[in-house]
């Protein structure tokens, strides 16, 4: 990408934009274009049209969307499959009127099968039934996959879909109710720290596997792509290992110098039971994360706890 570039970051408050801009920023990038949902609700066909027309970026990262944890994805289900269909669908198709030489799609590890084969490969979308907590996300999540690559084959669109696993980092969402596994787990552990309380609740029964990758290597291979990579299809980004969400809990317990008793509450759904990324396509390429679930994890909990020392 040259150097002065007209980049816009989709979303770049959020936990993976704003990793987006600082890594791209890093690299040397000055000329980006951003907006708040407050200042153009990409759900809004016509705002959206008129943004791209003002602006015209070279290159979009579109790290926009309507994101949340399992109980979130459960809940709003039309929400999440309206917004996350109407904020892609805006942003692709006005990325193509404008000439958007390059463009970068963020789906997620949930588009694949429940039950498909471990470690979860690329060619495994589309091949069996979605776990149904997150089903409105995933098949938006594959629209958007579709869309770029319906877009390269018809208008010679070099648009790419990249797939990353579970996410953890600054600027995370940390609402007990909306969010992830693990910011929930950190301001779980911190308060009943703080405040002295026997028990920390869990959801589920623990037995589910995750992958945890930090936003800053996200972005790190999300740059990599946006230099490298011009082909159709999905790639996984993840680290290739993955721990039970009582490893976990036991994890974040330790991060915090929790010293009560963790219990699990199986009334809540355990979603899919393993969602383990096959990442040796971009290993085939020299790219691997770099950062270590338990240093990530404690660098994460000071930042974001304020400065609280890790146990
Ligand atoms: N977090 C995770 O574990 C994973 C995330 N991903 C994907 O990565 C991408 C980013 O996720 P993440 O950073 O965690 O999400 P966040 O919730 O942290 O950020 C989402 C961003 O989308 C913007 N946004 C939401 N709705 C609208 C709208 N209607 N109009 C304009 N902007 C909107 C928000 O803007 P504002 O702040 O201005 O309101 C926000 O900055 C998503 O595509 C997600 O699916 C994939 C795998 C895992
Ligand atoms: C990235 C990915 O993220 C989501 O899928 P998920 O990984 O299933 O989501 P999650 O992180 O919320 O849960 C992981 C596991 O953890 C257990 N769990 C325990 N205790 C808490 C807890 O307190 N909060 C939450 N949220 N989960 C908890 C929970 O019961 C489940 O077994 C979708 O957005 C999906 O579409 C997607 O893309």
């Amino acid at each position: 990408m040259e150097k002065d570039a007209k980049i816009y970051i989709a979303g770049h408050r959020g936990m993976v934009g704003s990793a987006m801009l600082r890594r791209l920023q890093q690299a040397g990038f000055t000329n980006f274009v951003t907006r708040t949902s407050s200042e153009l609700d990409l759900r809004n066909q016509q705002a959206v049209a008129d943004f791209f027309t003002q602006e015209k970026p070279d290159y979009v990262v579109l790290a926009a969307a309507k994101v949340g944890g399992i109980n979130a994805n459960n809940i709003y289900r039309g929400e999440f499959l309206y917004d996350n269909l109407m904020i892609q669908n805006n942003v692709i198709h006005s990325s193509y009127l404008n000439g958007v030489k390059k463009l970068l799609f963020l789906g997620s590890s949930c588009i694949y099968p429940k039950f498909a084969p471990q470690p979860l490969q690329e060619t495994a979308l589309l091949t069996g039934e979605l776990e149904s907590t997150n089903e409105p996300y995933a098949i938006a999540k594959i629209a958007g996959i579709k869309l770029c690559d319906a877009y390269r084959s018809q208008y010679g669109c070099n648009y790419i879909s990249a797939m990353p696993t579970n996410l953890y980092g600054p600027h995370d969402n940390y609402d007990l109710k909306n969010s992830h596994v693990l910011p929930a787990l950190l301001r779980k552990f911190h308060e009943a720290k703080e405040a002295g309380v026997p028990e920390v609740e869990v959801w589920g029964t623990g037995t589910p596997r995750r992958e945890f990758l930090h936003a800053d290597d996200l972005a790190d291979a999300c740059y990599w792509l946006l230099e490298n990579y011009n082909e159709p299809g999905l790639v996984n980004i993840g680290t290739g290992t993955d721990l039970s969400i009582r490893e976990l809990a036991e994890l974040v317990q330790r991060t915090v110098g929790y010293d009560g008793n963790i219990r699990f509450n199986s009334d809540y759904p355990d979603g899919t039971p393993r969602k383990l990324m096959d990442v040796s396509k971009l290993a085939g390429h020299g790219w691997v994360a770099s950062i270590g679930l338990e240093e990530g994890v404690a660098g994460v909990y000071a930042s974001a706890f304020k400065d609280q020392q890790p146990a």
